[in-house]
This record gives structure tokens, C-alpha cells and sequence, in this order.
């Protein structure tokens, strides 16, 4: 990869320096200025308590960012210094004393970690993001040089936050990764940055933590493009005091130039020095400065015509080139969604050193939002993205599939609108991304506006509800402080205040016309939809009394649309509240937010591993007759159940034409047959009725409530009382013995389902019998050579798991397990040599360019293995001893498996002990 010729390094960097002086425009020049004195300070106070208009924010000059990292590499540290530098607080917040911004739920402050992602705009370099020059930039400026709006949002760095993550994920047009400079790449780390992949999200790196014992840069770098598989743009290479002491600022090799930061200060005043200086305090550094120049200028030659071009104006001089044709440069390839290329910046965020040029890079190298990926989405079966379907490139058929959400509907339709007419008449289309109780202002729905214009007062119509919503009140959000809004326009964050039902990762859409529902097929547009991966742990909730009973179900449904990978269930035997989760912890942040946030008056009980239950043949298809009074009224309805096994991989699906609908619930399928119904479509266009269904009841009301007899029956296993999983129920409503005119009622119908399905199921154990199912966790495991051979005895031989491969450096593809649909697959990219890659030296190592690295620094080996979940519970602290502290490991749920006889034994005798 490098083949830059060291040899013109002497005399180029002498002619190099005049170069500079005569025509380098100052990216920095919002904080310091020439001399080193800062100017930053008083403008951070000017701009620290007046807020922009968001009317005049101009779509060019908006960065809607995130930033991502594993647990604890300092993604919140990094954001209070960006939110101080900016002026937007007037102090540092100090994650170690809980006083930060960003992580403002009572919980993340007394744990000292991020859980909830909050978004926070402000502006970079400080101003209000809309005065100066319009926009295209200045081309003899950077972007930089202007105030830009930025919208961070912070994700969470803990992997039973995976699903929260990718929920923030999808609104993101850029992103900074933050590395902990000690630490190098984490396993954690390499599965969000394949995540973002999934999204093909621009990033820049950021390297932290490097004022700490034992932080290499270099190898960092080399890791990055190791285990992330990427060219990694040394943009910045660290400065330590003489070489190999105390870590004092970075040397810039973009705009070459060194960056002093004075220890112990609040970091807004940086001493900025030329190379020619830098040649006389610190000639090794300069030296180093300039192979990094020489190593960036190559790499991005490789991808950027451009740059090529400038290179041969310039008498193939790499110091020559300018600091705007090598930033261009680098924008070009950060956002070609082809290139490889990752810009490597390189700080101290607890020590205040390298933020503010972190947030230069932000502006001068990641998209504002016309230039982020076309977003996806999915409309009437097809998929494809939003520009293209509001373009009327995106071809939507008015087909049968578009037409009927649920799979498997047999019944043909006709669509009163032209597709084309009806995305004509879409007027807004937004992502609700997060929904927050805020104890001042109640519940806010955080939304990204993607086209159109959301207006107060609009009518919002919710594709994953189905149902219409007006947005009486629009906030911009300030961390804690709010200001209210007419409008969100496309490419911006906002907050929704006065839904009602909304919840986090329902797409809103606002259309022309006065119709309480839009035209088909906007009803199912979704954007980026994303799968709720089934929840492992669960726990029990229960009121402290029978008053507090509606409180605590009240929170309950708050807590589930904040974070729809929560679930609640009521055991139909015992009465018990059941609620659901990715992980221990996932569920004990549920407590807090319950217990200490919400106020409910109620306790938890212990947390558990959600085991299933499966039957192993089919029972004797049973019918159930319910006739009883309810509220009041008299309900009959009957209703036949047959429950079989079912595997979702079985594409062959067991639908005649007497099939309603077939749809699948968490890993279980409910079909519906009605022989002999003859359902009819009403003149009103898509509702079903059937003359033989009494008034009142249509088609939708039918299928509803027979699946949501079978759902309950299926909470509770005959045999083990675990959820049912991988089941099929068949319902079969027989109109001449089911319907009884009008005692026939939705609840007599779901009574009647529940009551065929439960008697379906209790047939099993006597028949065909159950078994028990337990999660199988795919885990990645990042160990060091040393341990690599102790860590894979556990898995396989302890803890029962399967060892699946031991891949050195072998980055992972783009793809997330949890959500195979959410995006296009990433290609298994080709593998980088790390020894072809520039990186620094390290403090105590020698040489740099093209350095082989030397047999003493361990190398990280990825575990990929399947392990059963309860055998990984605690697994952190055992991994922990077994590596000496450094190994790390990230797991996802793979699926449920089938427990062997013994285990299963062994596993019930635990849970009737206790642990
Ligand atoms: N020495 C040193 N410590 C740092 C630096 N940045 C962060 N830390 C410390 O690292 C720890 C974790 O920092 P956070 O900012 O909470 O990390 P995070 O990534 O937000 O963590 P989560 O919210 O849990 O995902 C804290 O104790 C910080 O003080 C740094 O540049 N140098």
C-alpha cells in the first residue's frame, strides 16, 4: 500500500512550510487563533444560552451524527467536551461524579454508563449555524470555517443495548468511533461498526484515551484495519512529550501542523505550530508528521482521481499539496459508499486534548443530509429508497401483497388509488426514534423528518399502529432545555409532544387530503424497519397492592413504547405480570425506570432465562364451545384448534383456500380458516365483511381476535408452563357450528380460540409429549494468543457450547443477526494486511511506515461460538480471570434450541431449588 518516496522528505518539507504560510486556510480558526491565544473562551460564553431558530437552519450546514464505541472508550466524556467547546454548557460534566448532560436518566447517572440515547443539538464552531456565506462552501475555505448544526445523538455502548444501538443507528447520516486507545479495537466495537456497516454510515475514528499507561496509537491503527477491515487515514498522530512521555496534543497531517494543549486546562486554548517550528521543539515528531502527510497523500491517491490530479500540480510533492485539497479529498472518499477509507483522529478526551479538531472533522468530513444514503424503506411489498419512491423511480404495483400486510392472505383485491396518485399525496415522512417520559413536559417522541415538511397541528398517521395522531406541539431539544418549534423540516431531529401512541420506531406520515386515513399504499410505508429479536430474560412485576395495580400497568405500557424489545404478558393462571428482555441488565434498567423514574408502586422478581416449550407432534385437532356472560353480555362463539410443530426456515406454508390469513409471532404461527365464510370487500374499499358474520363484526375484528385467543393459549405450555415456541396453531371457524348471530362477539371469539388452543395443547403431553427449549447465544470472543487455548476449553468443554471458528483478525460481515432485513448485506470484504498499513510508531517501538509488528505485542483472536444463554450468564467476570482482564466478548440471540433430556432435568431441578 505505501510506496511513498521517503527520499524528498528534506526538502520538500522546507519548501512546504512557506506553502503553508502563504495559502492555508485555518480549520481550526474557531477556537484558537495564530499565536496560540484563544478566542474560544468568550465566544463559548457568548453562545452558551441563546438558542438558534431552526427555521433558518440551512439543510447544507446540519450534521445529524452519532457516536459509536464500546462500553466505557468514552463516547460521553467526548460529547461533554464537545457540548463545552461548542458553548453549549458553561462547565465540563464529569462522568465519574455523574454530572454529565447527555446521560440524564437518574439510572445512567448512578451507573456511570449511557443506556438511553439522547439527542442533543448545538453548533460547531460556535454561532447559530446560519450566518456567513450561503452555502455551496466557500471552496477556498473549509467547511469548518462556519458554524454548522450539529444533532448528536449519543447510543449506548452495553451489548444488551444492541437493539437500542441499531434503533439509533438508522437515523444517523455520519458517525464518530470512538476507540479506547489502550484497549484497540473491542469485539464490541467490531460488532456496532458492522452495524453501522448494515446502514452504510460515513464514519471517522476517533482514538481516546491516549494520556493513559500503555495507549498505542499505532497499533490501534493497525487493528482498525485488521479486525474492521479498512484502510485507516491517519489524519492525526499522537505527540508524546519527548517521544516517549506524557501525551501533550496531536501533530495535524492534514494541515500540517502540531497542537499543543497545556495540562490541567480546560483545553480551549491550543498552541497551533508549523512544521518549520515543529522541526526545531520537536525535529522527530516533525519528521513522523511528514511520513504520515506522505502515507495519507498515497493511501487516498488509490481511491480519489482528484487528488491525483493536485499531486501532479504540484510536482508530485505530498507536503505541497493543500490542506482543502486533501480534506476534499478525504470528504470524497468518506462518502463514496465504495471506498474503504476511514479518517483516524487521536486525543485525550478526559484530559481535554483533540475534541475540538474531532468536531472540525465532523463538519468538514461527514454528510449533511442530502448527502447521507438514500434512506430505505418498504412499501406494499417492495423496498427500496424514500428519494427514488418520491421520484416515482421506485416502482410500488398495486398488488395483492401490497394491498394486504399479512402474509399469506388469499384474498384478492382491488386497489380504488393509482400507487403513483397516492405517494403524490405523501407530505412528510418521519422516523419516531425515541420516546421519552419526561417528568416536565410528559412524553416526547424523538422524530427524524425525512421528507416533507412535519407541521404542528398535522394529522400524523402511524403505519405501524395504524391509526392517526395530531402533533400539537414541536420542540427542538437541547439536552434538558427545549424550544418549541412550528416546523421540522427534512434532514432535521425533533420532538413530537401530545402522542398519544406513538412509539419508538413507528414511521409518522403526514398527506394531503382530509382523510382519516391515507391512501392505499401509504398505510404501510415503513421506514428502515427493523426486527425485535425475541426476548431471553424475563422477570415477574408485581403491584404492592391491588390499588397500585392500574399505576404500574399504566408504566408498564410507557416503559414498552419506549423500548419496543420489551415485552409484558399476563399468565393466565397464576395472574402474574410477566415483563421480558434482551438481557439482566436490559431488565434491571426496566426496574429503575419502573421503580425509581415512573414511581410505580410494585417489585420485581428474580430474573430468569426465558426457556420455551415445543411440541413434539401434532395434537387432535379440538373444538371448544364458549358460551358465558361478559360484562354483562351473553357471548357464544366456537372454534376448532389443531397445534403442530412449526419451523420458521419451512418456506412451504400449509394454506388451502379456505385460509384467512397465516401469520408468525415470535417463532410460532397462527393460520386462520374460515370454510364457506364467502368474505366480501365493502364499497368503502379494504374492510372485509361477510354475511354471515353478525353486525358489528368484520373481517379485521374476526382475525384479530381469533389470533389473540391463540396468543394467550400460547403464553403457557401444557406441560412446563414456559411460552410455546415453534408452534403452529390452525384455527378453523365452522360458520354454521361457530356463529350464533349476535351472542357471536370479538371477546367470544378470542374466548373461544383460547379455550380450542389451550385444549390442543393440553393434549400433548398425553400424545406426542413436549420439550424444553433454551436460547443459544452467538458469541464473539476476543481474547489475546496467551489465552486463546484456556477460553476455548471453557467454552467447549464447561459451558456446552460449540465452537464454530477461531478467524485471526477475520473481520465480520455487515450484516446484523438480529435484523436480516433491516438493510442491504454488507459483501465479506477482502481481508487488509495490517504490516501494509501506516501507523506511527508507539512510545518504545522503533520504526513506522510499514513496520512489522513485533512478536511481543499480543495479537486478538475472535472466538466465534454457539453457547447455550444460561451458561453464559456471569460469563464477563469469568473471561475476566481467564485473560488476565483483557479479553471482551459480545453475544445475540441465534435461536431457540431443543434441550436434551438430561439437561433438561438437570435445568428444572435448578429452577425448583433456586439458583
Ligand atoms: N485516562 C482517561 N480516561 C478517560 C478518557 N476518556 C474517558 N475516560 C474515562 O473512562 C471511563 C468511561 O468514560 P465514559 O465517557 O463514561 O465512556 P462511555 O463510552 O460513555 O461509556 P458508556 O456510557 O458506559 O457506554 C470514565 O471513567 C472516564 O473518566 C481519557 O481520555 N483518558
Amino acid at each position: 500500500m505505501i510506496v511513498a518516496p521517503l527520499l524528498r522528505l528534506s526538502q520538500s518539507g522546507a519548501r512546504c512550510t512557506s506553502f503553508l504560510h502563504r495559502t492555508r486556510p485555518s480549520s481550526i480558526n474557531s477556537y484558537v487563533c495564530s499565536g496560540g491565544t484563544s478566542i474560544g473562551a468568550s465566544r463559548a460564553q457568548c453562545f452558551s444560552t441563546s438558542f438558534p431558530r431552526l427555521q433558518g437552519e440551512v439543510l447544507d450546514r446540519t450534521r445529524n451524527i452519532g457516536i459509536i464505541a464500546h462500553i466505557d472508550a468514552g463516547k460521553t466524556t467526548t460529547t461533554e467536551r464537545m457540548l463545552f467547546y461548542s458553548g453549549f454548557t458553561r462547565r465540563i460534566g464529569d462522568v465519574d461524579e455523574g454530572s454529565t448532560v447527555t446521560d440524564f436518566l437518574p439510572a445512567e447517572r448512578a451507573r456511570g454508563i449511557t443506556i438511553q440515547s439522547a439527542a442533543i443539538t448545538f453548533h460547531w464552531p460556535p454561532g447559530d449555524g446560519t450566518e456567513g456565506r450561503p452555502s455551496p462552501a466557500d471552496p477556498t475555505l473549509p467547511r469548518s470555517a462556519l458554524s454548522h448544526t450539529i444533532n448528536l445523538i449519543d447510543t449506548p455502548g452495553h451489548a444488551d443495548f444492541t437493539f437500542e444501538v441499531m434503533r439509533s443507528l438508522r437515523i444517523l447520516d455520519g458517525a464518530v468511533c470512538i476507540l479506547d486507545g489502550v484497549a484497540g479495537v473491542e469485539a464490541q466495537t467490531e460488532q456496532v461498526w458492522h452495524q453501522a456497516s448494515t446502514y452504510r454510515i460515513p464514519r471517522v475514528i476517533y482514538v481516546n484515551k491516549l494520556d493513559r499507561d500503555g495507549a498505542a496509537f499505532g497499533r490501534t491503527v493497525r487493528e482498525v484495519s485488521s479486525r474492521l477491515a479498512v484502510y485507516p487515514a491517519v489524519c492525526q498522530i499522537p505527540w508524546f512529550q519527548g517521544g516517549n512521555g506524557p501525551f501533550v496534543g496531536v501533530a495535524d497531517a492534514v494541515n500540517l501542523q502540531g497542537m499543543r494543549w497545556k495540562e490541567g486546562e480546560d483545553g480551549r486554548t491550543v498552541k497551533m505550530i508549523d512544521l518549520q517550528q515543529l522541526d526545531e521543539v520537536d525535529p522527530s515528531l516533525a519528521q513522523e508528521l511528514r511520513r504520515a502527510r506522505i502515507a495519507l497523500v498515497e493511501l487516498l491517491s488509490e481511491q480519489d482521481e482528484t487528488i491525483v490530479e493536485k499531486f501532479f500540480e504540484c510536482e508530485e510533492d505530498h507536503l505541497a499539496l493543500s490542506s482543502m485539497d486533501v480534506t476534499e479529498s478525504l470528504r470524497r472518499c468518506v462518502l463514496d459508499p465504495k471506498s474503504r477509507i476511514v479518517p483516524v483522529f487521536a486525543g485525550a478526551s478526559f484530559r481535554n486534548m483533540g475534541v475540538q479538531p474531532l468536531l472540525d472533522a465532523v463538519v468538514d468530513l461527514l454528510p449533511s443530509p442530502p448527502e447521507a444514503p438514500d434512506p430505505e424503506v418498504s412499501i406494499g411489498g417492495v423496498k427500496g429508497g424514500l428519494r427514488k419512491l418520491r421520484s416515482g423511480d421506485l416502482i410500488v404495483e398495486q398488488s395483492e401483497k401490497a394491498s394486504t400486510p399479512e402474509k399469506g392472505k388469499k384474498k384478492k383485491k382491488t386497489c380504488p388509488t393509482d400507487p403513483k396518485d397516492a405517494i403524490a399525496k405523501l407530505q412528510s415522512c418521519a422516523l419516531a426514534f425515541k420516546v421519552v417520559n419526561d417528568a416536565k413536559r410528559g412524553v416526547l417522541v424523538y422524530v427524524r423528518v425525512y421528507s416533507g415538511s412535519l407541521d404542528r397541528n398535522s394529522l400524523l398517521f402511524n403505519t405501524n399502529l395504524h391509526l392517526s395522531e395530531r402533533a400539537p406541539r414541536l420542540l427542538k431539544m437541547y439536552a434538558n432545555e427545549a424550544v418549541e418549534v412550528d416546523s421540522i423540516p427534512a434532514g432535521h431531529i425533533g420532538v413530537v409532544v401530545g402522542l398519544k401512541h406513538a412509539r419508538t420506531g413507528d414511521t409518522l406520515l403526514s398527506y394531503a387530503g382530509n382523510k382519516a386515513t391515507p391512501p392505499e399504499p401509504l398505510t404501510s410505508l415503513q421506514l428502515r424497519p427493523i426486527d425485535v429479536p425475541p426476548p431471553v430474560f424475563f422477570t415477574s412485576v408485581e403491584p404492592h397492592s391491588l390499588s397500585e395495580e392500574k399505576r404500574m400497568q399504566e408504566s408498564l405500557a410507557l416503559l414498552l413504547r419506549e423500548d419496543p424489545s420489551l415485552h409484558v404478558s399476563v399468565d393466565e393462571e397464576s395472574g402474574q405480570t410477566l415483563l421480558s428482555g434482551m438481557g439482566e441488565l436490559h431488565l434491571e434498567i426496566a426496574r429503575d425506570r419502573l421503580i425509581n423514574d415512573l414511581k410505580a408502586k410494585a417489585s420485581m422478581g428474580r430474573i430468569e432465562i426465558g426457556y420455551r416449550e415445543s411440541g413434539l407432534g401434532a395434537s387432535p385437532a379440538t373444538t371448544k364451545i364458549f358460551d358465558k356472560e361478559i360484562a354483562g353480555r351473553r357471548g357464544k362463539a366456537g372454534c376448532t384448534a389443531l397445534v403442530e410443530p412449526y419451523n420458521e426456515d419451512d418456506i412451504t406454508e400449509a394454506m388451502d383456500e379456505d385460509t384467512l390469513v397465516a401469520s408468525t409471532f415470535e417463532g410460532n404461527q397462527i393460520i386462520i380458516r374460515a370454510p364457506g365464510l364467502q368474505m366480501e370487500q365493502t364499497s368503502r374499499g379494504y374492510e372485509e365483511t361477510s354475511p354471515l358474520l353478525p353486525p358489528g363484526l368484520d373481517g379485521v375484528a374476526l382475525r384479530t381476535s381469533l389470533q389473540n385467543g391463540a396468543l394467550a393459549a400460547l403464553a403457557r405450555g401444557p406441560q412446563f408452563t414456559f411460552p410455546m415456541h415453534n408452534t403452529r396453531v390452525t384455527l378453523t371457524l365452522n360458520p354454521a357450528e361457530h356463529l350464533f348471530g349476535n351472542d357471536t362477539t370479538a371477546s367470544a371469539l378470542s374466548a373461544a380460540a383460547r379455550l380450542a388452543t389451550s385444549a390442543a395443547l393440553q393434549a400433548l403431553p398425553a400424545g406426542p409429549g413436549t420439550v424444553m427449549m433454551e436460547p443459544v447465544m452467538n458469541v464473539i470472543i476476543s481474547v489475546d494468543e496467551a489465552s486463546l487455548g484456556s477460553v476455548v476449553h471453557d467454552i467447549s468443554s464447561s459451558r456446552g457450547g460449540h465452537i464454530l471458528s477461531l478467524d485471526e483478525d477475520v473481520p465480520l460481515p455487515g450484516t446484523d443477526a438480529s435484523t436480516p432485513d433491516s438493510g442491504p448485506a454488507e459483501d465479506i470484504l477482502p481481508p487488509i494486511d495490517p504490516n501494509r498499513v501506516y501507523a506511527p510508531p508507539d512510545p518504545f517501538e522503533t520504526s513506522s511506515v510499514g513496520v512489522s509488528i513485533p512478536a511481543s505485542v499480543s495479537r486478538p483472536r475472535t472466538i466465534t461460538a454457539k453457547v447455550p444463554l444460561k451458561e453464559m450468564v456471569g460469563y464477563l467476570k469469568h473471561l475476566r480471570s481467564l485473560t488476565a482482564g483483557r479479553g471482551t466478548f459480545v453475544m445475540s440471540v441465534d435461536r431457540f434450541e431443543n434441550m436434551s433430556a438430561p439437561r433438561q432435568k438437570a435445568v428444572l431441578a435448578e429452577l425448583r431449588g433456586g439458583f
